[in-house]
C-alpha cells in the first residue's frame, strides 16, 4: 500500500451492517469527541430501533434500513466513507479502499459480515438470500416460476418454505428432521404440519421494517447478478449490502406462477448430487434420469439430481446452506489467525490476532473460552452484541480502563418466528457438547405449544420454548441460576402448576 493516507483517524470502522452501526454508535457516544470513520461497502446501513430488553439476556428490536445520513445527522463528527475496503496493512496501520483513497487507523473494527456459502456449482439457476439486492432478485424469479428447490435446512429454508405461495417447493434436507440447527426432531414434527395448511390471515401488519425492493439506487450493487461470479469465489471486495434479518420477507411478495398455495415436499436426508440444465440433459445420457422420473424431458430450465437418487426439474434452486465469513478482503499480507469456518478469530475483547485490529459480527468467530452456556450462532442480536462490546473495548482500551467480558455472553438466547410461532432457544436447547450427560423433559399440545428443557445433572442447561409459552423468563432464571431441579423431576413441566409462582 504504498499511496499517502488521506487522513488518520482514530477509530475506524469497516462495515454497515448491524455490528458496524452499533460499534460505530457506542464509541461515539462514550467518547463524545473520538475521531470515528465509518467505511461501507453499501450506501444504506442497517440500525437497531425499539430496542427492548426482554429479561436478563433475552432482547428484541426492531432494524431499520436507512440511508447513511441519518447515522450523520445523529453524530456529526463522524465521517462515513461510501467504498469497499480493498485492503488492509496492519503493519502501517491504514486500509485503501475500493476507489483508490488509503486512510490510517490508531484501532480498526472488521465488521465485513458474511456472505452466502452457496452450493459449489457454478449456474446461473442457483440463488442465494443475503441482502435486499438478493430478496428482490428472488422475487422477480420467483413470479414466473412454478417449481423452486430450496437447499439447506436453517433458518433461511425454514422461512422461505413457510413463506411462498403459489409455486411447489422441493424442499431437500441433509438431516432427518427439519431445522436442525435450531430445534430437535420432537420440535421438527410439531411445527411440519404448519407446511400442509394455508398460511393464517395475519391479524395486524408487522410492524418491523419492511426491506425496501425497489430498483437500487445508481451506483449500488446487484448482488446475484452483475457481481455475482465474484461474490461465488469470494474474490475482491463485495459490494453487497448488509444482510437481511428479522421479517425480511414481509416487506416482499413470496409469490409464484401458479394459483395454488403453499405446496411443499420435503426430501430427508438427502444433499445434491449434481446441477444441470435443459441443454445438459438433452445433450448427454441425463436424459434417463429425466425420464425414469416421469419428469418432462427439457422442459425445465435447471435439474437438480440429489443423492437420494431423485432428480427433480425446477425454475431456480435457492441454496440456502449457511454464511461464510467475509474476511478475504483484510487477510492478504497480514497475520490474521482463522477459525476452521474461515472467521476472524476474535479473543474476549474482540481483538483479533494482529495488533489494534477488532472484529465483530457474522466476519468473526469467538475464541475465548466460553462460558458453559454459550455458543456462537451467526445471528442479529449477536451481531448487535458483538458491536456494541467491541466499542465499549476500543474505547477502554484507549483511555486504558479494564473491562470484563460482557454478561450477554453468559447464556445463549434467541427470540424468533418460524412458521407463525414464537420460538425462544434458551443456552444448549440442542444439548449441544453434552453427550449422554443429559436428560429431556417434554411437553407438547399439537398446535399450541412446544416446550423442552435440556437437563444436565438435575440443573437446567438449555430449553426450547414454541408457541405463546410464556416460560422465557423463569427458565432463564432457573438456567443462570443452575438450581438443582432433582426434587421437582417432571412436575418442572405440569401444566397445572403455574411455575413462575413456584420459584418467584
Ligand atoms: C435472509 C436472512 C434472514 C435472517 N434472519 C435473521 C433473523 O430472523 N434473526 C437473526 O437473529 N438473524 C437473522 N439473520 C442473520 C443476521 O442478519 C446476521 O447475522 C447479521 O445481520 C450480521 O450482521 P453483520 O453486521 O455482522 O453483517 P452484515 O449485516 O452482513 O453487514 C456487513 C456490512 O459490511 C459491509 N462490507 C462487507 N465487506 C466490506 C468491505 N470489504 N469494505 C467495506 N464494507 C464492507 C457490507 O456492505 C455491510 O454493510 C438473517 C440473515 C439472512 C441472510
Ligand atoms: N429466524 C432466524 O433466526 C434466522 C436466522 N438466519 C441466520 O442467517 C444465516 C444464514 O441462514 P442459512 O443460510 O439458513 O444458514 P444456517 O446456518 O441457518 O443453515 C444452513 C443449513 O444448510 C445445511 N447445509 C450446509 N451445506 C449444505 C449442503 N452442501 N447441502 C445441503 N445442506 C447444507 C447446514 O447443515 P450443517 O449445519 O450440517 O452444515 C444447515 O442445516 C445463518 O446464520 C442463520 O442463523 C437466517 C434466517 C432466519
Amino acid at each position: 500500500m504504498a499511496a499517502r493516507k488521506e487522513k488518520t483517524f482514530r477509530f475506524v470502522i469497516v462495515g454497515g451492517g448491524i455490528a458496524g452501526v452499533t460499534c460505530v454508535e457506542q464509541l461515539s457516544s462514550q467518547i463524545p469527541s473520538a475521531d470515528v470513520a465509518l467505511i461501507t461497502a453499501g450506501l444504506h446501513i442497517k440500525a437497531v430501533t425499539n430496542y427492548k430488553q426482554v429479561s436478563k439476556t433475552l432482547e428484541e428490536f426492531d432494524v431499520e434500513e436507512q440511508p447513511s445520513s441519518v447515522l450523520a445527522e445523529k453524530f456529526p463528527d463522524l465521517t462515513i466513507i461510501h467504498s469497499a475496503v480493498k485492503s488492509l496493512c496492519t503493519q502501517s496501520h491504514s486500509v485503501e479502499t475500493a476507489d483508490g483513497r488509503v486512510f490510517g487507523y490508531e484501532k480498526l473494527c472488521i465488521c465485513g459480515g458474511g456472505r452466502p456459502k452457496l452450493l459449489n456449482w457454478d449456474s446461473p439457476h442457483v440463488l442465494g438470500i443475503r441482502d435486499t439486492d438478493s430478496a428482490q432478485d428472488l422475487q422477480k424469479k420467483l413470479s414466473r416460476a412454478k417449481r423452486i428447490v430450496v437447499v439447506g435446512n436453517g433458518g433461511i429454508a425454514l422461512e422461505l418454505v413457510y413463506e411462498v405461495e403459489g409455486c411447489e417447493v422441493i424442499w431437500a434436507v441433509k438431516d432427518k428432521a427439519i431445522g436442525n440447527p435450531f430445534f430437535d426432531a420432537g420440535a421438527a414434527q410439531f411445527l411440519i404440519p404448519s407446511l400442509q395448511v394455508d398460511k393464517p390471515e395475519l391479524a395486524a401488519p408487522c410492524k418491523r421494517t419492511r426491506y425496501t425492493t425497489e430498483e437500487p439506487e445508481p451506483g449500488a450493487s446487484h448482488t446475484f447478478t452483475a457481481d455475482r461470479n465474484a461474490r461465488r469465489r469470494g474474490s475482491g471486495p463485495t459490494e453487497a449490502g448488509s444482510a437481511l434479518g428479522p421479517d425480511w420477507h414481509e416487506g416482499i411478495v413470496l409469490r409464484g406462477a401458479e394459483q395454488v398455495s403453499r405446496r411443499v415436499s420435503v426430501e430427508y436426508q438427502c444433499e445434491v448430487e449434481k446441477i444441470f440444465t435443459s441443454a445438459e440433459l438433452l445433450d448427454s445420457s441425463q436424459q434417463t434420469i429425466g425420464a425414469e422420473n416421469g419428469e418432462n424431458e427439457g422442459s425445465w430450465p435447471v435439474y437438480i439430481q440429489l443423492t437420494n437418487g431423485k432428480t427433480f426439474g425446477c425454475d431456480f434452486v435457492v441454496s440456502a446452506t449457511g454464511v461464510v465469513p467475509n474476511a478475504e478482503p483484510f487477510l492478504h499480507g497480514n497475520n490474521f489467525a482463522l477459525a476452521d469456518d474461515g472467521g476472524l478469530q476474535v479473543d474476549d475483547h474482540m481483538m483479533t490476532s494482529e495488533p489494534d485490529v477488532y472484529a465483530a459480527g457474522d466476519v468473526c468467530t469467538a475464541c475465548w473460552e466460553h462460558s458453559a452456556l454459550w455458543q456462537q450462532m451467526r445471528l442479529w442480536t449477536q451481531a448487535r452484541q458483538m458491536g456494541w462490546y467491541a466499542g465499549r473495548c476500543m474505547a477502554a482500551h484507549v483511555l486504558a480502563e479494564p473491562i470484563e467480558l460482557d454478561f450477554c455472553f453468559e447464556l445463549f438466547s434467541h427470540i424468533t418466528k418460524f412458521f407463525n410461532y414464537k420460538v425462544v432457544l434458551l443456552g444448549k436447547f440442542n444439548g449441544q457438547g453434552l453427550g449422554p450427560d443429559q436428560e429431556l423433559l417434554l411437553r407438547c399440545t399439537k398446535g399450541r405449544e412446544y416446550v423442552k428443557v435440556v437437563l444436565s445433572g438435575g440443573r437446567m442447561v438449555g430449553a426450547v420454548l414454541i408457541g405463546e409459552t410464556d416460560l422465557e423468563e423463569t427458565f432463564e432464571n432457573l438456567i443462570l441460576n443452575q438450581m438443582d431441579l432433582t426434587p421437582y423431576g417432571e412436575e418442572l413441566l405440569n401444566p397445572n402448576i403455574d411455575i413462575e409462582d413456584y420459584f418467584d
